[in-house]
């Protein structure tokens, strides 16, 4: 169940969910509730003159996942008046919006939030920009480092929340580290005090030796029952300095976050820098340099409420009649026309670490899966999509994403609200293949070379590596480094966060290939540590390798949408994996097929499959004629919806039981 506001909201919608006749008719969820107002919502007025930029106040809350950054929201929400208790309902949060962030327990899509607050007999606005989290359960958080970057980038301040019953965990510190790089002042702040599992002190000490603050600065608190959060509220005003600016200046603004709404197309989010942004104003892009035209603005409050302008420092959302998510750059500057301005300090782009082709599972459905890939983008921008096709797939789509995590949020996001069934095929990491006079960047396995044949010129191939940190209780170090070991981690090192026996917690930092954890890693992290290890990775460049690429053939014909990019020291071992996984779902033929793994012209492993004819006339005894040639045609018919490839008969079911279970092998 959702608090009042939202759960009114969903009601609009799930209506007209159901009332849609075709799955992408349907609205994505983050539009539903990011972009409607209902009439259940109390009109609001805010008069932005109000707030001149030295009573601003611009923060996000930093966190590992379920430390309580979405409750803690929720507590300075109420405690400002900006949204009711009893409206709202207990224990039920405000800010998380998609069912897959509610099934995950994660956050996907960064929202914001303006609060008004009175504080020392002056009112405050401040506005909450609220960070993505990741989820440990799955894999490293890097992949939402893009959103939480870009979300950072409009705060001059942070919240860093950690558990006091959990502790520092990796996620914590790779988000401080960006908080940091960015100049934001940071509050710690020690959640979860009211558990008799706390140790408040303990952990203390624990974000000093970790982030290196002083540790009377930390405010103890508990979200749930909102003991001291009165005292966040205070750090907030007293602690991060306001925003810079000047209204006279030439209008500024930073669109760090966007949405789709299907009446009103684009709605930017955006922080004005410098000058006045009003509704009617012209105003262009920096990067696309096109012009528009503000239809419509205001400050999420939590929901939209209309104002006659923005000022310096104040964040709030725009419409402007841009017709394609595309247009809307993360990171862009938007200025007003024929008055340009020098655009924000270079942005990181989103770079798509992991790549995997996605079909459909019944190949006649691609144009709907396209379709509703394309929709799905518009809610996500940071996925690269290209078209592709396989011989044994048909017609798909190649897709890149931030990590496996973001893969998976995506293929589920897929499912649950556009109702496509996909197979998608391994993630392969982008490689860089050095030719003689030129360098190749491959995230297909079916462009990369054979390496072995002199006549590619192929000099070196080269792939992504990261640098892995796992925070983990003393006793699990070992079993740590066994596993990184294992996945070619390289400089190796630890330290511990504190001394209190192997109850302590260590930091364990090491490169690693990125194709290494985008497989099982993190799963047998998780295993190997009974759950206790927190695992994150950031981007550490590129580094030459032996890697070969690896191909399948059934009775002697390649499947192209089986080709591995493997290193050499593991190529034995995966291609026997495979072809023993093989030969365990491809379905019996009328022929014996040898199921074979090859790099280059050598055979790595083999399985023969022995033959096999379905009777489907058996027991069908005497003179049958008509049911046995009724039986023969079904018998045929069904052989039409097989894949074939070469020779062998393969249902598009078997590509996808084969893909699903190589995730996990
Ligand atoms: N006892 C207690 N429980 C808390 C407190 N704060 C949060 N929780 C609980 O901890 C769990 C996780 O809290 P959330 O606020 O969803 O965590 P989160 O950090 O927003 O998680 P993400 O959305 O993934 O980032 C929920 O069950 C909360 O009710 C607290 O101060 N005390």
């Amino acid at each position: 169940m959702l608090p009042g506001w939202r759960q009114a909201c969903l009601n609009v919608f799930q209506t007209h969910q159901k009332s849609a006749k075709t799955p992408w008719q349907r609205a994505p969820q983050t539009v539903r509730l990011f972009a409607t107002t209902p009439s259940v919502w109390a009109k609001k007025s805010v008069c932005m003159e109000d707030f001149e930029r030295d009573v601003i106040r611009n923060f996000s809350i930093i966190a590992h996942i379920d430390h309580g950054k979405s409750t803690l929201a929720d507590r300075l929400l109420e405690l400002t008046g900006t949204i009711d208790k009893m409206r709202k309902g207990i224990n039920q949060q405000v800010l998380d919006k998609l069912k897959v962030e509610r099934e995950r327990g994660i956050t996907v899509k960064a929202q914001t939030a303006s609060m008004i607050h009175s504080f020392d007999g002056r009112k405050y606005l401040l506005n909450l920009i609220d960070t993505p989290a990741s989820s440990s359960r799955i894999v490293g958080h890097v992949d939402f480092a893009w959103e939480v970057s870009r979300s950072l980038a409009a705060c001059q301040g942070a919240l860093l929340l950690v558990d006091a019953t959990q502790g520092v965990q990796a996620q914590s510190i790779s988000v401080f580290n960006v908080a940091v790089e960015r100049g934001l002042k940071i509050i710690p702040v020690l959640n979860k005090i009211d558990l008799p599992a706390a140790q408040p002190e303990q952990i203390a000490a624990q974000m000093q030796a970790a982030f290196g603050i002083d540790s009377a600065e930390v405010i103890q608190i508990s979200a749930k029952t909102g003991q001291g959060v009165d005292a966040v509220l205070r750090a907030i005003v007293e602690r991060i300095p306001p925003p810079t600016g000047e209204a006279t200046a030439p209008l500024k603004a930073f669109l760090f976050d966007s949405s789709y709404d299907r009446y009103r197309g684009v709605i930017s989010l955006v922080n004005v820098q410098e000058g006045v942004l009003h509704k009617g104003d012209k105003i262009a892009s920096c990067y696309t340099r096109k012009k528009y035209e503000v239809t419509d603005l205001g400050i999420m409050h939590p929901e939209e409420v209309p104002t006659t302008c923005l000022r310096p420092g104040q964040v709030g959302y725009i419409a402007c009649n841009m017709k394609e998510s595309s247009e809307a750059h993360i990171g862009d500057t938007l200025h007003r026309a024929g008055v340009p301005v020098e655009p924000m300090p270079g942005f990181k782009p989103a770079k798509a670490m992991v790549y995997a082709g996605v079909y459909p599972i019944d190949s006649n459905d691609f144009v709907k899966l396209e379709e509703s890939i394309k929709r799905l983008t518009l809610t996500d921008r940071s996925v690269e999509v290209m078209r592709e096709s396989s011989t044994a797939l048909g017609q798909g789509c190649r897709l890149g994403f931030l990590g496996t995590l973001h893969m998976d949020v995506f293929r589920q996001r897929l499912e649950d609200e556009y109702d496509a069934n996909v197979i998608i095929t391994a993630p392969t990491v982008p490689y860089k293949v050095v030719y003689k006079d030129r360098i190749v960047t491959v995230s297909n396995p079916t462009e990369f070379p054979d390496v072995s044949d002199a006549t590619c010129q192929v000099k070196e191939v080269q792939e992504p590596i990261v640098k892995a940190s796992i925070i983990v209780p003393q006793e699990y170090l070992g079993e740590m480094m066994e596993l990184c070991f294992s996945h070619r981690a390289e400089d190796l090192d630890h330290r511990y966060l504190d001394s209190s026996g192997s109850s302590g917690r260590a930091i364990l930092t090491c490169t690693l290939p990125l194709s290494e954890i985008v497989t099982d890693f993190f799963d047998q992290l998780k295993s190997r540590s009974s759950g206790f290890a927190s695992f994150d990775y950031e981007d550490a460049g590129y580094k030459p390798s032996k890697l070969v690429k690896m191909i399948f053939l059934l009775n002697g014909k390649p499947v192209d949408a089986l080709a591995l990019i493997v290193h050499r020291s593991a190529e034995q071992e995966v291609g026997r994996a495979w072809v023993k996984k093989l030969h365990k779902i491809i379905p019996k033929q009328l022929f014996e097929v040898p199921i074979q793994a090859a790099v280059g012209r050598r055979i790595i492993a083999r399985e023969t499959l022995s033959a096999y004819r379905a009777d489907v006339t058996a027991g069908l005894y005497g003179g049958h004629h008509e049911r046995k040639l009724k039986h023969l045609n079904n018998q045929k018919e069904s052989k039409k919806r097989m894949k074939r490839v070469g020779t062998v008969d393969l249902p598009q079911e078997a590509f996808y039981d084969m893909l699903k279970t190589g995730k996990s092998s």
